[in-house]
């Protein structure tokens, strides 16, 4: 191939940077030289007087900070068409440190990074960048990178839903899907027009990529998918670093400038839309030869490029590369827009897009939650807050509604169907859970103690855990919480004390509070002065009749026989019945007490399950409010199972009152698995009822 012997390129103040072709011989050398206009140049260490002189003569009349000239011979200017990458290795140590020593100069001779000088993205004027770390555009890819993650994927409908609960949060951007992927990503831009009119606050985004080598942009079918979705603003994906253009794209670098160059172009000639480039590969394209990777910039912005994004494509860049490379970027581009693309292989994402905006980019992508290939996309669930909380970044559109940005991460983990990550920051249930007894004992004296934020900034909430590492101050907040009349300060000090005791000594028999925050509710409702429970459980039964006692192999070649599957609720089981006999505090009882007694039998599917039925059963006449209660997750765990089948057994059940969506959990342990189910049942349906209770005047023990 034929390496272009000089490129000349137009814009701004990059006014021309001179190449040669690449020699055989693999590492060059480079001597520093300046120009009268202050430009540092950097030659050839070969470089006579002569070519010394017209290099600094072109650089005077050049505002570009750094030049490389490099005046060796041209007697390979036919370099032969096998030609790679590794051909053209500059010494990039020495480049890289007299880069350095120029941004240092620029640093102390020039504001140009204050953030005074910055120019504002809300400014009228087109040709303004957009410039961090005050302000930053946000721009989600949830919908493109966000479903190249394992296991997820996106139907057209959840996407239009979720395209319209994003732009209900303000964000920027909206980059949707790939028209050019999949016909259902096509049919989302079609019915986008349609669905979204009158969500209007986002923009949004086709993806795709630069035109495929050596064919006209307008022949491409991608391009002409991206033209077709009508999407006011498309993103289209180039390579920026030397060695993937020649190795794994295979195309000559010149084409590969020229499909940046030419996309961009076109997309931009079809209604004037906004067409923003993603540098794939940006910073270790950068590390391996900064003057290709600025030429693609250079492309990018020639061809009319309104953003050009830096991409950690493999996410293996540090934050201090991260600034370096950025910094180097905009001297060279000051009136171009720049954002930021990280993924999180080395957990760096969101660090490194602060990093990037820090350093002066305007635009940051990221997913909700950090879904995204592989490791995933950097979180914009924590980069948008870090960014208006911790970094003073006024200039933000969705700053405004912070608050809704837990239940926008809890929206799409429930639209795909995903479990939140309780530990996520800001957002995760856990965000701000104490448990140490000292953290809660000072968070009392200020909420700040423990606390980076206030949660309600970001629509969470403080959450105060008992466990065997609860101090006194974990019960008297939960007590305060829960709003009792226990009596004065030393009669609740005293009951907190023994709560506490309590709960040490039941975790230390297996018990833990954490995730049944219902027993440990019930557990000081049980210390208050009146309080009687709802009901008490006089006797109960629970019988299995099983006739089908069978090895697994003859199981299976029964339902092979009757054509059935695990899924298949006609499969042969085992009958259960349960009986349960319950005394229950009643409206209509006129008795002395107000109880009456009630005895209830049922079947279902094992012990337990029958147990639910016949304790709902036995309860609901009285309180027909236990309609709405369901039995969500039921967790069994063996304690010590070197007891074999006498070990000690958890069981944990969740429960959901369908009716207010509220959830609660309980625990109880024994070392029959059905006295501990039972237990954990009659706390669960106690908690339900305990509104109930005030208006109780008997106290059962
Ligand atoms: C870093 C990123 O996340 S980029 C986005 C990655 N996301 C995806 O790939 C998801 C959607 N992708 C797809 O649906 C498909 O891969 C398609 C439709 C884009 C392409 O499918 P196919 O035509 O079958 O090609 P394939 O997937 O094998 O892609 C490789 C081709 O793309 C070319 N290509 C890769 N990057 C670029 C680019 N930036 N510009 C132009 N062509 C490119 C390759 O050179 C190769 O073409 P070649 O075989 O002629 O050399
Ligand atoms: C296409 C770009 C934005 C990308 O996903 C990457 O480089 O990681």
């Amino acid at each position: 191939f034929q390496w272009p012997q000089t490129t000349h390129l137009h814009h701004h103040h990059v006014s021309s940077i001179t190449t040669t072709p690449p020699s055989s011989s693999s590492s060059r050398r480079f001597k520093r030289a300046s120009s009268n206009n202050n430009n540092i140049i950097i030659l050839h260490e070969h470089a006579n007087e002569n070519t010394a002189a017209a290099a600094a003569a072109t650089a005077a009349s050049s505002t570009v900070p750094t030049m490389m000239i490099d005046t060796t011979a041209t007697a390979d200017a036919d370099a032969d068409a096998t030609t790679t990458a590794s051909d053209y290795e500059f010494n990039q140590s020495e480049l890289q440190s007299l880069q350095q020593q120029h941004l240092d100069e620029l640093s102390t001779t020039s504001s140009s990074f204050s953030p005074n000088n910055l120019i504002s993205p809300y400014s009228s004027s087109s040709s303004s960048a957009i410039r961090g770390p005050t302000t930053a555009l946000i721009y989600d890819t949830t919908l493109r990178d966000g479903t190249q993650m394992e296991s997820i994927s996106v139907s057209c409908d959840d996407k239009l839903k979720i395209t319209k609960r994003l732009s209900s949060f303000n964000i920027d951007y909206i980059e949707a899907g790939w028209p050019g992927s999949n016909p259902k990503d096509e049919e989302f831009f079609h019915r986008a027009q349609v669905e979204l009119d009158a969500y209007t606050f986002s923009k949004l985004v086709a993806f795709g990529s630069t035109r495929r080598k050596n064919i006209a942009a307008s022949d491409d079918t991608q391009i002409q998918l991206l033209v077709k979705s009508m999407a006011p603003t498309v993103c289209i994906v180039g390579k920026a670093h030397l060695w993937q253009v020649t190795d794994i794209l295979r195309a000559d670098p010149t084409e590969n400038l020229n499909m940046i160059r030419d996309s961009v172009q076109y997309l931009v000639s079809q209604n004037n839309r906004v067409v923003m480039v993603d540098l794939e590969h940006y910073f270790d394209g950068y590390k391996f030869n900064a003057e290709y990777t600025l030429q693609c910039c250079q492309a990018a912005v020639d061809g009319g490029a309104s953003v050009l994004v830096m991409c950690d494509t493999n996410g293996g860049t540090m934050p201090w590369e991260i600034e370096r490379i950025t910094k180097e970027t905009l001297v060279h581009f000051p009136k171009t827009t720049f954002g930021i693309h990280c993924h999180n292989d080395c957990g760096l994402a969101v660090a490194n897009s602060i990093m990037a905006v820090q350093s002066g980019v305007g635009l940051v992508q990221g997913t909700i939650n950090g879904i995204g290939e592989r490791t995933g996309n950097a979180d914009l669930c924590s980069i948008v807050p870090s960014l208006a909380l911790h970094c003073g970044c006024e200039n933000m559109n969705c700053k405004d509604n912070l608050e809704d940005i837990t239940s926008l991460s809890r929206f799409l983990d429930e639209t795909l169907n995903r479990t939140p990550d309780r530990s996520a920051p800001y957002v995760g249930a856990s965000a701000f859970a104490h448990k140490g007894g000292l953290h809660v004992a000072a968070l009392e004296r200020s909420a700040d103690s423990y606390q980076h934020i206030n949660p309600a900034m970001v629509g969470n909430q403080l959450r105060v855990l008992i466990s065997e590492l609860s101090g006194r101050q974990n019960i008297l907040g939960k007590i305060k919480e829960m709003d009792l009349d226990i009596g004065d300060e030393d009669v609740v000090a005293e009951r907190a004390l023994v709560i506490l005791d309590r709960v040490k000594r039941l975790e230390s028999m297996g018990y833990t509070f954490e995730g049944a925050d219902a027993s440990v509710d019930l557990m000081i409702l049980h210390s208050t002065q009146g309080y009687c429970p709802p009901f008490q459980v006089l006797d109960y039964t629970a019988n299995v009749y099983d006739t089908n006692v069978d090895s697994a192999s003859r199981v299976m070649s029964k339902m092979e026989t009757h054509g059935l599957d695990h899924h298949d609720t006609s499969m042969p089981s085992s009958l259960a019945r349960a009986t349960v006999k319950v005394r229950v505090l009643d409206d209509h009882d006129h008795t002395d007490n107000g109880f009456l007694d009630r005895l209830e039998v049922s079947e279902g599917d094992g012990p337990v399950d029958a147990l639910a039925n016949a304790l709902k059963k036995a309860l609901e006449p009285s309180h027909p409010e236990l309609q709405n209660l369901r039995l969500i997750d039921y967790k069994v765990r063996i304690l010590d199972p070197e007891s074999a089948t006498r070990a000690a057994t958890r069981v944990m059940i969740e429960f959901k009152d369908v009716s207010t969506g509220r959830k609660w959990s309980t625990v109880s342990v024994d070392r029959n698995i059905i006295s501990a189910s039972l237990n954990a049942l009659v706390d669960g349906f106690e908690y339900a009822l305990k509104e109930v209770v005030a208006a109780c005047v008997i106290d059962f023990e």
